[in-house]
């Protein structure tokens, strides 16, 4: 059992797959204490063999090595509409009143080609992935089969979760199996550059105090720590040190609202201030964008009204990037504007 304080656990996975009724009731009591609670836990034991995570943690550190301007070649928001591609450092401020982040990322998610319906139907985040071309990186084919290889794998484990989640909730291990089929899944190669020791300590992030929009994330760290989850109860910021092969898993606002509140998406935020470059990989697991999402089983009293409406997993999730990336864009504008009423003021008194 977690408990007040406690940062999130690591509970060893490998009893879904071969253990014991006894050992998985176990993880299931685990996994639900850890839901109620923090709505993060870790994972050991999982099908994610390390060999890929080292491949791919390696990969994320030589994507983010390459020159500005050849990142910037595959750059999310002019190469493509799906939300694809390389987002630059700075585009994103998740925490109201705190700078655009240190971080920079590439987007990455199902190879799905311009005649699948998804993509005919701009359903969410779907399209070709976007890679850099093979004169910027030679080795460009080892990076896509790696990235696919561990996308695919870390979506198999988010599916095999969500049959753990159903049985924390006394429901049968197939009930989101509707739900996982067809399911998008957006994954990003975080770069954390080290926090300059001249920044405002108490308005610089690596990512702002934020909720995951989607349904759960499975996410990777390397070495260097950084993440820190809020505790429900205490109101102290938890550190989740970086614990190799381990994957840290939290519940989205999705999987919130589905639970009618039973279970916690939680606020977490990254600060790098350890003086070295940090990179990390959450895959958000959105679920199929057309489920209509309304209050779960054993979620309410009977005769309770749900909290929420029904809203479909698309819906949900894109509501959650309109608002972070909205609140980007309108600190830069008003920092432009800033910028450009200083420079008239300037040219005024040089006149
Ligand atoms: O980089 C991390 O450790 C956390 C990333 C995260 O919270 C996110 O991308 O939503
Ligand atoms: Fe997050």
């Amino acid at each position: 059992m977690v408990g007040v304080g406690d940062a999130p656990p690591i509970l060893d996975f490998s009893a879904f797959y071969t253990g014991d009724a006894a050992a998985k009731k176990k993880l299931v009591d685990d996994v639900r204490s850890c839901c109620l609670h923090n709505g993060f836990f870790q994972i050991t034991g999982h099908n994610v063999p390390l060999e890929l995570q080292q491949g791919i943690m390696d990969w994320n550190k030589k994507f983010f090595d390459l020159p500005l301007e050849q990142k910037m070649e595959i750059n999310k928001d002019t190469s493509n509409t799906w939300n694809r591609g390389y987002e630059l450092l700075k585009s994103q401020i998740l925490e109201e009143g705190t700078l655009p982040e240190l971080k920079e990322g590439l987007y990455i998610g199902d190879e799905i080609s311009k005649s699948h319906p998804y993509f005919v139907n701009k359903k969410l985040n779907s399209g070709p992935n976007m890679w850099p071309s093979a004169t910027v990186l030679p080795d460009v084919e080892d990076f896509q089969k790696t990235a696919l290889a561990y996308y695919y794998k870390v979506v198999d484990l988010a599916k095999d979760i969500l049959k753990v989640l159903a049985q924390t909730l006394d429901l049968d291990e197939s009930y989101f199996d509707e739900f996982t089929e067809g399911a998008v899944a957006t994954m990003r190669l975080l770069h954390y550059p080290s926090q300059p020791p001249d920044s405002p300590q108490k308005l610089t992030r690596g990512i702002g105090a934020h909720t995951d929009f989607g349904t759960i994330t499975i996410l990777l760290q390397d070495k260097v720590a950084g993440l820190q989850v809020l505790d429900n109860h205490t109101k102290e910021w938890l550190d989740v040190e970086p614990t190799p092969g381990a994957f840290v898993v939290n519940l989205g606002n999705l999987m919130m609202r589905w639970s009618n509140d039973k279970y916690i998406s939680n606020t977490h935020r990254v600060i790098n201030q350890s003086g070295k470059e940090r990179y990390s990989i959450p895959v958000f697991f959105s679920g199929n964008p057309d489920y209509v999402v309304e209050c779960l089983p054993n979620c309410r009293e009977e005769g309770e009204e749900p909290k929420y409406k029904p809203i479909t997993a698309e819906q949900a999730v894109l509501g959650g990037y309109a608002d972070s990336y909205g609140r980007a864009e309108r600190f830069k504008k008003e920092a432009a504007k800033e910028a450009s009423k200083k420079l008239v003021a300037k040219e005024v008194a040089v006149a």
